[in-house]
């Protein structure tokens, strides 16, 4: 759950930095109507304006890697506001830890090879937490470049 309460100077900070999430799928509610999640998209931020009774489905690290990069994750960050508290309630859809995460092997062939690494889902989770939320950072840093 994300709290943040009015803000005097909302321009100087932000509720949560650029990131992507690390879960396969986060489907999300934003509880009262105050506007604050941006997604971006070809690099320009765009604002997510609260619809009442509905939740937000956003895309993640997994299931980019796992979809082998055909579905992507979602970079996001939330503003504060300069009059009323903001309240959202994230849950992550994950894989349990003790699996291995890479790209699904229907996914890979010899054209099409797989384009993140593979490794525990445990040893992932740690990686990410161990970093700073930096846009998709993490999620880059798992790519093979294949030339
Ligand atoms: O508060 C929001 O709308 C986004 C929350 C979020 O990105 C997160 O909890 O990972
Ligand atoms: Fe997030």
């Amino acid at each position: 759950m994300n709290y943040h309460p009015p803000c005097p100077q909302p321009e100087k900070v932000m509720g949560l930095c650029p990131h992507s999430d690390p879960s396969a799928l986060t489907i999300l509610l934003q509880v009262n109507e105050t506007q604050g999640l941006q997604v971006k998209k070809d690099g320009i931020w765009i604002p997510i304006l609260p619809l009442p009774n509905a939740f937000i489905v956003n895309i993640g690290d997994t299931f980019e890697i796992f979809s082998n990069g055909i579905y992507k994750s979602i970079e996001h960050r939330s503003m504060v506001s300069l009059e009323k508290e903001r309240i959202s309630v994230a849950t992550f859809q994950s894989s349990r830890l003790d699996v291995i995460l890479g790209p699904a092997s229907s996914l890979v062939t010899a054209h099409n090879p797989p384009r993140f690494k593979t490794m525990g889902a445990t040893e992932f989770y740690r990686g990410y937490l161990n970093r700073k939320l930096l846009g998709k950072s993490y999620v880059t840093a798992m790519r093979i470049n294949h030339q």
